[in-house]
């Protein structure tokens, strides 16, 4: 059978790249949901029934009835008004909404592209992974969210860290993926995988850190820089609890451990910046994660000194994506 394969590689270029932004915008409605502190408005599941949002008063009744069962109403937003209640609902509903669409399109092009290109020699069956995973972070979404309706005042940073882990392992993959459709160049000479691999695994720390911190409401404290209000090291903290089993759930311990990966994380770039130079590798991509790294410090020291600002830290969130994504144009070029 004939198959026009340019029109399959136009059009799956076209289905990567807005599957990318979709997602990009979703992180930025979870982040959102998350620092308005939304996440724990609609207290159900709701695959299907909540498409639609209230339309009448008394529906509107029974959501904010149901909210007013959870601690977190209980213990932080007692007494809060059914407008008050109304926007925090908003956020989240936008972002379920978004949830659904992001997983209708991760899969009916998918269908198309099976039924009429599956005979191009570029077809592949592994695209049907991204909604795999689509689907998978939806499960996980609702794990976190049901960690905090019976006991908890906010949900697990557990859980909200592989929420937000897996939502940029699956925006770098699409990444991946539109890196290879578009057929990017690889480095003639590669570059050591053992540093690069190192530093992937450092930057990946530093992202579940920055969700455990953002879970921990951690960056409401110690709000200095460079110093942790006067000293190098988080005053409120004993030795023995440095070593104990709590160590990821103590906010100023995992403030520190933020900053002190940064830091980290730096010096080894710096290393890689000094091998890119002497072996006279193409310094332009380097210089994209140089730049998304360096924005990124920044963006942390400013969320962190104005105590959370939503711009910031929503800025701050995203900025992770953009040292992902350069970082993953690096890794992709020097593969075989
Ligand atoms: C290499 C650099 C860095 C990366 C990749 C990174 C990544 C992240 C990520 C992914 C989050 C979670 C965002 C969220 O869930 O909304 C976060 C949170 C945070 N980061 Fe960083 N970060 C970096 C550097 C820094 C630095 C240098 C500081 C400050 C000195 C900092 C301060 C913070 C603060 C205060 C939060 C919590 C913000 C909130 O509650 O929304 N970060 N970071």
């Amino acid at each position: 059978m004939f198959v026009n394969s340019d029109n399959y590689i136009k059009y799956l270029k076209l289905w990567l790249i807005t599957l990318y932004l979709l997602i990009i915008l979703m992180v930025a409605v979870g982040g959102l949901t998350r620092l308005t502190d939304s996440g724990l408005s609609i207290t159900a599941w709701e695959l299907f029934i909540g498409i639609l949002p209230p339309l009448n008063i008394n529906e509107w009744n029974f959501y904010f009835t149901q909210y007013k069962k959870i601690p977190e109403y209980q213990n932080i937003n007692y007494g809060m008004s059914l407008s008050e209640f109304k926007i925090i609902f908003y956020w989240e509903y936008a972002h379920r909404l978004l949830a659904r669409l992001v997983g209708l399109f991760s899969l009916i092009p998918l269908i198309f592209f099976s039924l009429k290109f599956k005979d191009s020699k570029f077809y592949s069956n592994k695209y049907y992974f991204i909604f795999f995973l689509v689907c998978l972070q939806g499960f996980i979404g609702w794990y976190m969210v049901s960690s905090g309706l019976i006991e908890n005042n906010d949900v697990s940073h557990f859980r909200l860290s592989v929420h937000l882990s897996l939502a940029l392992l699956i925006l770098s993959l699409i990444f991946w993926f539109i890196l290879e459709v578009f057929r990017v160049r690889k480095f003639h000479i590669k570059i050591s995988n053992f540093l690069l691999l190192f530093i992937l695994v450092l930057i990946f720390i530093q992202i579940l850190l920055g969700a455990f911190l953002s879970g921990l409401d951690g960056g409401l404290i110690y709000n200095s820089w460079p110093d942790m209000n006067g000293s190098f090291f988080p005053n409120d903290v004993k030795f023995y609890e440095v070593i104990n089993s709590q160590l990821l759930s103590n906010p100023s311990i995992v403030q520190f451990l933020h900053r002190s990966t940064a830091y980290l994380l730096l010096f080894f770039i710096i290393i890689l910046n000094y091998f890119y130079i002497k072996q006279k590798y193409d310094f332009k991509y380097l210089l994209f994660f140089d730049v998304a790294i360096l924005i990124q410090i920044f963006l942390g020291i400013i969320t962190l000194i104005s105590g959370v600002d939503i711009k910031y830290a929503s800025l701050h969130q995203l900025g992770s994506i953009l040292v992902l994504s350069s970082y993953f144009l690096i890794l992709y070029k020097n593969s075989s």
